[in-house]
């Protein structure tokens, strides 16, 4: 209590548990129980508290003693030491209150709750005995460890006398129940006897065992206690006989004791015996199952008994051997306590998260001692559970046990790492080439073109092989070209998060000038912010006309340097192979400037750029390696696929036996086929990749099935709010360049709290799958102006989870997207589209008008939907059906398949080759 005085502003439940010899577990619950607020041990004790917890002490104190004297009288008929019993409770404040808390704390773990029940079965006899045990010790006051049996017995004494005649397995249930987990453990390394008994319900399998190996003098001494503690350790199936039997052997133990110190152990066992002939008898026939003869059996008992205890527990088994030299040696003075060697590590080395055996194992603990303390921080934990490196930091520091973190990144989010790398590691590598374009505007002849004019010396003669890239040396440099033309193939590798290009060639062909594909390829190689060459192709041609190419271009920001701006132009002819030299030299350039460099000493990281399943080499992949230099026989995950590079040619089909930075190659060696735009990287064994690649097909599959990870308008807030946006990036389709325009106006003017709408690519027509595929490598969203996305695209939408709205009045689009930034969208409606049916005839009926002839080729129509006309992707009508029928007869649904007239009200211009769509408004819940 001193502590308390002293320090009461700022005592904690740990210090004031201390001061009462208890644990802090047991001051929680008892101020849970009196409803006081408590987190964990750290929690601070006010004075009210501190005050309350007293009274709580003082009043189950008070109950103790009202009932022990109550019990006196039954007790005294049958056990002439419980008066001595209960001196020793004078002593001990805590213990009483530990019987209270025992009593309260029956929301234990399994495991006690487990060796509560059976304590109760096998104690009635242990408990009568135990009250025998310290009333004797204490009687004949010969050893302390008597004494603290007697504390212990007395918290049960008080409450066993009672029942001692009745039942002696409350009490027993009282004290197993009490004792939680690892608490006991702790205090049995300060208490003797008392402890043990507490131990030994506390003990569920195996705690004890280690314990009482430590603690055998203690153990010995506090006799009942130990074999209770013993017995209730060993728990199992044998659990409920060795209860019986240790409670025989505890019985004599302490009689042993009490009957002092020289006298031969038979002798004393005998006057033990004689002592409670009943319970002795009661035992004895626990133990054997049969009645024994008194004398034999107190033999029996302390010798044989122990060994028999022992042989279901060797260490149960010496450590009473050691308390019992112990004893004699002593002459049962002193508890000796066996120092506990200390073998906790000064450090232990962690490489991401650990189990809580493991990491027992690393701090040299037992198990239970590492689940108890996490007990402590408020985590219920079992042996098998994993726990995170704040916690296993937190451990050990509570052990005071140094943390080496050697943690290799999540290996199997490789493609997470940044690389990092010495300045002097780096060397200039080969930049890496994609050419994009409009259709037909040659980007396949100028590869081709390319490929044919730089053939690297040496290499000459080797039959060209399609590997997804090549490489060709000018000057002695090299270049590396990405030979799948075409931004779908560049943004899509984009998409799975490939960054391959350093380099973009937008063509343009100078006869026909800036085409809508030309812009998106602009838009995709800014979205990637790779640097962008022009080449204005076929100079060649009748009518190019190059200047008018550069005009064009300066409305993308494509300014040519000789009009102030820094894009690069280069005039060729990919046909005539005119100005592809310089179209090198400048992509030479443009490397050497931006510098692009890599670290080749090192295991091999890249990216799948092709694979397939080949009849012959089995899975194949193009890979372009990034970093580092692959090497044949190296162990390598591609994606989720997993292998060992067997074979590796180059686009000349070479073979090589390694490769560096920039490098394409083909490789054989897989166990799958990995995708293209697939991270690869290197291991350091083939069973490590695998275990790798396991992880990371369960960790995709968990993706999969996991949340949308893109931006929604619905869930745009959030986003904003967790302070992960700042830019809301845009693609807008419209039906009329003058309506793209206007919306994209008014979007750039919104800014809501820092955030501002960035439009990536707008443009004229149906939202494309290329759109789709944009939106979902940069996170954007796709507004669609009075268009509708092409089926390619709504399905690769959908599977993207990229959010397309489609509206058809501008203030509409801005009054959402505000909505959606302030994270006000109303939980209003949403459009389902239901079906979809084409037109294949028009009828005109004089009075009715225009009457559809049209087959439902997708969902279903209905005649009270509402629905849009579709032309060429483009939005022309939207309202009301008319009339729907089959045949001559009105019909409320027709389904896809069925042919059917539409007729739409308030219009008539419907043309074959139309789309009638049908959808609803359904409320949607946010
Ligand atoms: N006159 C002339 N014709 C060229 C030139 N470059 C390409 N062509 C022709 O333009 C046509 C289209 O060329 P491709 O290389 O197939 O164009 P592309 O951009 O790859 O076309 P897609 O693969 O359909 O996107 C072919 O008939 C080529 O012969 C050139 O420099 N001059």
């Amino acid at each position: 209590m001193s502590k308390q005085e002293n320090s009461r502003d700022k005592l904690r439940v740990y210090e004031y548990a201390k001061s009462l010899n208890m644990s802090s577990k047991e001051i929680i619950t008892i101020l849970k129980r009196l409803g006081i607020p408590v987190n964990n041990h750290m929690s601070v004790m006010e004075n009210d508290t501190v005050n309350r917890v007293e009274k709580f002490f003082k009043d189950v104190k008070a109950n103790a003693a009202a009932k022990r004297s109550a019990g006196d009288g039954v007790s005294s008929a049958d056990q002439p030491a419980a008066k001595d019993a209960q001196q020793p409770a004078k002593n001990d404040t805590a213990r009483p209150v530990q019987a209270a808390v025992s009593q309260m704390s029956s929301t234990q773990s399994a495991g006690q709750g487990a060796a509560r029940s059976s304590g109760s079965q096998h104690n009635q006899g242990q408990n009568r005995h135990s009250n025998q045990g310290q009333g004797s010790s204490n009687r004949g006051g010969q050893n302390s460890g008597g004494r603290q049996q007697g504390q212990g017995s007395q918290q049960g004494g008080g409450n066993n006398h009672p029942r001692n005649g009745q039942q002696g397995g409350g009490y027993n249930q009282q004290r197993s129940g009490q004792q939680g987990g690892g608490h006991n453990q702790q205090r049995s390394g300060q208490q003797g006897g008392g402890y043990n008994q507490q131990r030994n319900g506390q003990q569920a399998g195996g705690y004890n065992q280690q314990r009482s190996g430590q603690q055998g003098g203690q153990n010995r001494q506090s006799g009942y206690g130990q074999g209770q503690g013993q017995t209730a350790n060993r728990g199992g199936s044998a659990g409920g006989q060795n209860h019986r039997q240790a409670g025989g052997a505890d019985q004599r133990r302490p009689v042993e004791q009490r009957n002092n110190s020289g006298q031969n152990q038979f002798s004393r066992a005998a006057a033990s015996n004689t002592a409670r002939p009943a319970a002795g008898g009661q035992h004895d026939q626990d133990r054997h199952g049969k009645p024994a003869k008194p004398g034999q059996r107190r033999f029996d008992d302390n010798r044989f008994g122990g060994s028999s205890r022992g042989s279901q527990n060797n260490r149960g088994g010496n450590q009473r051997g050691n308390a019992r030299g112990n004893q004699r040696g002593r002459g049962q003075q002193e508890p000796v306590k066996r120092e506990k060697i200390d073998n906790t590590p000064k450090k232990i080395i962690v490489r991401g998260t650990m189990t809580v055996g493991e990491l027992a194992k690393a701090l040299h603990k037992d198990a239970s001692e590492v689940i108890k303390k996490l007990l402590f921080l408020g985590v219920m934990a079992t042996i098998n559970q994993e726990l995170d490196l704040d916690a296993i930091q937190l451990l050990a520091s509570d052990y005071n046990v140094e943390v080496e973190l050697k943690i290799p990144v999540e290996e199997d989010k490789f493609e997470q790492f940044e690389e990092h790398d010495e300045a002097e590691d780096l060397l200039g590598r080969p930049p890496v080439v994609t050419i994009m374009g409009h259709v037909d505007h040659g980007k396949t002849t100028l590869l081709d073109a390319i490929r044919k004019t730089n053939v690297t010396e040496g290499e000459a003669g080797g039959i060209t092989q399609h590997i997804g890239a090549y490489q060709v040396e000018i000057h002695n440099k090299k270049i590396t070209f990405l030979d799948t033309p075409g931004h779908a193939a560049f943004t899509s590798m984009r998409a799975r998060g490939a960054l391959v290009t350093d380099i973009t060639i937008i063509v343009v062909a100078a006869d026909d000038g800036v085409m809508p594909q030309t812009v998106e390829a602009i838009n995709h190689a800014k979205a990637a912010k790779v640097p962008i060459i022009v080449a204005v192709n076929k100079v060649d041609k009748e009518g190019a006309d190059p200047e008018r190419i550069k005009q064009a271009l300066t409305e993308y920001e494509l300014v040519p340097e000789e009009w102030g701006g820094d894009t690069i132009f280069c005039n060729i002819s990919a046909k005539q192979r005119i100005g592809l030299e310089n179209l090198l030299d400048m992509i030479l350039l443009v490397a050497e400037v931006q510098e692009f460099k890599a670290n080749p000493n090192k295991r091999a990281r890249g990216t799948v750029i092709e694979a397939e399943l080949d009849k012959g080499k089995g899975p194949v992949a193009r890979v372009l390696i990034q970093h580092g230099t692959l090497k044949v026989g190296d162990s390598f995950v591609a994606g989720v696929c997993f292998g060992r590079v067997r074979a590796m040619v180059n686009d000349r089909g070479k073979r090589l036996k390694e490769a560096g930075p920039s490098t394409p190659v083909e490789i054989t060696g897989l166990t799958e086929v990995p995708q293209a735009g697939d991270p690869f990287i290197v291991f350091e064994d083939e069973r490590k990749a695998r275990s790798i690649a396991e992880k990371r097909a369960v960790t995709l599959r968990q993706s999969e099935m996991g949340a949308n990870v893109r931006v929604t308008l619905d869930d745009l807030y959030k986003h904003i709010k967790e302070g992960e946006i700042k830019d809301l990036n845009v693609i807008i389709k419209g039906d009329v360049q003058g309506s793209v325009e206007a919306l994209r106006g008014s979007l750039e003017k919104i800014e809501i709290e820092g955030v501002r709408v960035k439009i990536l690519h707008q443009g004229v027509g149906a939202i494309t799958e290329s759109d789709v595929i944009l939106a979902s490598a940069s996170n954007a969203i796709v507004i669609g102006f009075n268009v509708r996305p092409e089926p390619q695209a709504k399905n690769t939408a959908e599977s993207e989870k990229v959010d397309i709205r489609l509206h058809s009045i501008i203030y509409k689009v801005i009054e959402e997207i505000e909505h959606a930034m302030k994270g006000m969208l109303d939980p209003v409606f949403k459009e389902n589209v239901i079906g979809q049916a084409e037109v294949r005839n028009v009828f005109k009926v004089s009075k009715i008008g225009a009457i559809a002839g049209c087959m439902v080729t997708s969902g279903k129509i209905t005649r009270n939907a509402q629905v849009r006309l579709i032309r060429d992707g483009i939005v022309v009508f939207e309202g009301n059906i008319e009339s729907l029928k089959r045949f001559k007869d009105d019909a409320k649904e027709v389904a896809q398949g069925y042919e059917c007239g539409i007729s739409l009200e308030k219009f008539n211009d419907i043309k074959e080759g139309d789309i009638i769509e049908a959808f609803v408004m359904e409320t949607v819940e946010r």
